[in-house]
């Protein structure tokens, strides 16, 4: 039997790593074996590329060498972490997928939706999780959030002003729109508790 696919998404800080955790927790205690990993990410070439991705000066790469760089870890990902959980019948937990490549990239770095999505024809072959969740939160308690955590230590691309995330969570709320089959829209605001709660009530 294979198993499930779902990812995890939203801006800067709404509390997708947090959640993807006790997610996974919850299915685990369901009796599912669950897989949690991360984008960029999650493989040890994927691993490589997220240091190059968000490590250095903010003007390290242009928008279409960073959206291309996702695309290849990405591909690795999927290929040497994703594809063989579900081919055992196990369950993954990714925090952030595509959706990120769509939204940063494509919405609010202005590449648009097809170049990302033709980006991951090429290296993934166009694969979709089965479910997305997508985590939502005012940007001013969002911003508490990260700060608390990060201090003055944002990496790359989280350190990018208020109207770049603002564009990041307009893209992630039409993604959804445009897709109610696969998406859910998930109130992140409360105690960690509650969230999870909402997720599994979305998930069900
Ligand atoms: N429900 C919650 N209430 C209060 N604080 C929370 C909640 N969920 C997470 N946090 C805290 O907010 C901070 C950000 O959470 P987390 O790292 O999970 O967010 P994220 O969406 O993965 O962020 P990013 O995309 O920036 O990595 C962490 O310090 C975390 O402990
Ligand atoms: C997958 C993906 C990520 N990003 C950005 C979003 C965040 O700023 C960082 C990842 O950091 P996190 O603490 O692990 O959330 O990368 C992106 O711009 N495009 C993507 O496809």
């Amino acid at each position: 039997m294979s198993g499930r696919f779902i990812t995890l998404e939203g801006g800067e800080g709404v509390g997708k790593s947090t959640q993807a955790r006790r997610l996974a927790e919850a299915l685990r205690a369901q009796g599912h074996e669950v897989v949690e990993t991360r984008e960029p990410g999650g493989s040890p070439g994927a691993e490589a590329i997220r240091a190059l991705l968000l490590e250095g000066g903010a003007d390290r790469w242009g928008p279409g060498a960073e959206a291309l760089l996702f695309a290849a870890a990405r591909a690795d990902h999927v290929e040497k972490t994703i594809r063989p959980a579900l081919a055992a019948g196990k369950w993954v937990v990714c925090d952030r997928f595509l959706d990120s490549s769509l939204a940063y990239q494509g919405g609010a770095d202005g590449l648009g939706q097809e170049a990302i999505r033709a980006l991951h024809n090429v290296g993934s072959n166009g694969f979709l999780p089965d479910r997305t969740l997508l985590l939502t939160l005012p940007a001013d308690q969002a911003a508490v959030r990260a700060a608390k955590r990060d201090g003055d230590g944002a990496d790359r691309i989280g350190a990018r002003d208020a109207a770049y995330h603002a564009r990041v969570a307009q893209a992630f709320r039409a993604l959804a729109e445009a897709d109610p089959g696969r998406f859910r829209i998930v109130d992140a605001s409360g105690d960690a508790e509650s969230v999870t709660a909402r997720l599994l009530a979305a998930l069900a």
